[in-house]
């Protein structure tokens, strides 16, 4: 099974690229987002810790004992010691639940499983992945889509957009770029030439891991090429 990431930056398009990866290609995604609410749901230890972290403030005043999410993210991302804080509870716990999801996508007998995590990068999470699928947008845009989508201020957008490495640095990282600056049909129009290349690329590395040394040679030199931080050839 090839594992592959996909990244980008707060609303590039990744949710919209992560649905038309299951619904049009049936790719097994794992969304690092879905994850990161359920292991803060309330009664698990990552919610106690926040709540001891950030104070019961955090939480709605509904009965519910639900994280208010838009309170924590006000205090977060305008706060990098802060941030960095909730990242050290709750990132592990996305780790090992995307760790879990990945050994249910090989147990399925899966050829391919996605990984969309928007801090791909900045986890370094990419260095243990076969290759990683950037959706690019150009900033004036990403601001314009995420104040429509989450009806925000520009400096509220802003705080969130700076809490993340910019995107043009990320290209660096990417072996696959889907530009997001049109329409939904040229996104789906430049998936489909990405999606065609990356079959045939892990199609061949599929054959490979069919006669097992060479498979483990691939792998392993895969593996070796992240951790010491060379970067793959990039194919845009
Ligand atoms: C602060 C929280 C509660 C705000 O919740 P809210 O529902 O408003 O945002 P949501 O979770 O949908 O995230 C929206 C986008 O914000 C960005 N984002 C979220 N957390 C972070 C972070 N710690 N650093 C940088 N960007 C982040 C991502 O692009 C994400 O896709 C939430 O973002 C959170 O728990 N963040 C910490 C966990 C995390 O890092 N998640 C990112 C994926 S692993
Ligand atoms: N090509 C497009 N044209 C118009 N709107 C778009 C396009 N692509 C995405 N959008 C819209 O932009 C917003 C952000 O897209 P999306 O939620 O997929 O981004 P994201 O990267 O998943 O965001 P986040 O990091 O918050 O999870 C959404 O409202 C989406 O409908």
């Amino acid at each position: 099974m090839i594992v592959i990431g996909l990244t980008g930056g707060i609303a590039t398009g990744k949710s919209t690229v992560s649905s038309l990866l299951q619904t049009k290609y049936q790719m097994p995604v794992i969304d690092a987002d879905i994850l990161a609410r359920k292991v803060v749901e309330p009664g698990t230890s990552a919610l106690r810790r926040i709540v001891q972290t950030f104070g019961p403030e955090v939480l709605l005043t509904d009965g519910s004992g639900a994280l208010d999410r838009k309170k924590l993210g006000s205090i977060i991302f305008n706060d990098e010691k802060k941030r960095k804080q909730l990242n050290a509870i709750i990132h592990p716990a996305v780790r090992w639940a995307m760790f879990c999801g990945v050994v249910k996508c090989w147990l399925r007998g899966e050829s391919i499983c996605v990984l969309d995590v928007p801090l791909l990068i900045e986890s370094k999470i990419w260095r243990y992945v076969w290759g990683v699928i950037l959706v690019y947008t150009p900033p004036d845009i990403q601001i314009e889509r995420l104040m429509n989508r989450d009806q925000s201020s520009k400096e509220d957008a802003m705080s969130r957009i700076n809490s993340q490495l910019p995107i043009h640095e990320k290209l660096d990282y990417a072996n696959y770029v889907v530009v997001n600056d049109g329409t939904l049909k040229d996104l789906e129009e430049g998936l489909s030439s990405v999606v065609q290349r990356l079959r045939t690329e892990t199609g061949w590395t599929w054959r490979l891991t069919w006669f097992p040394p060479l498979g483990i040679l691939s792998a392993a030199s895969v593996l070796a090429y992240r951790l010491l931080w060379v970067k793959l050839p990039v194919q845009r």
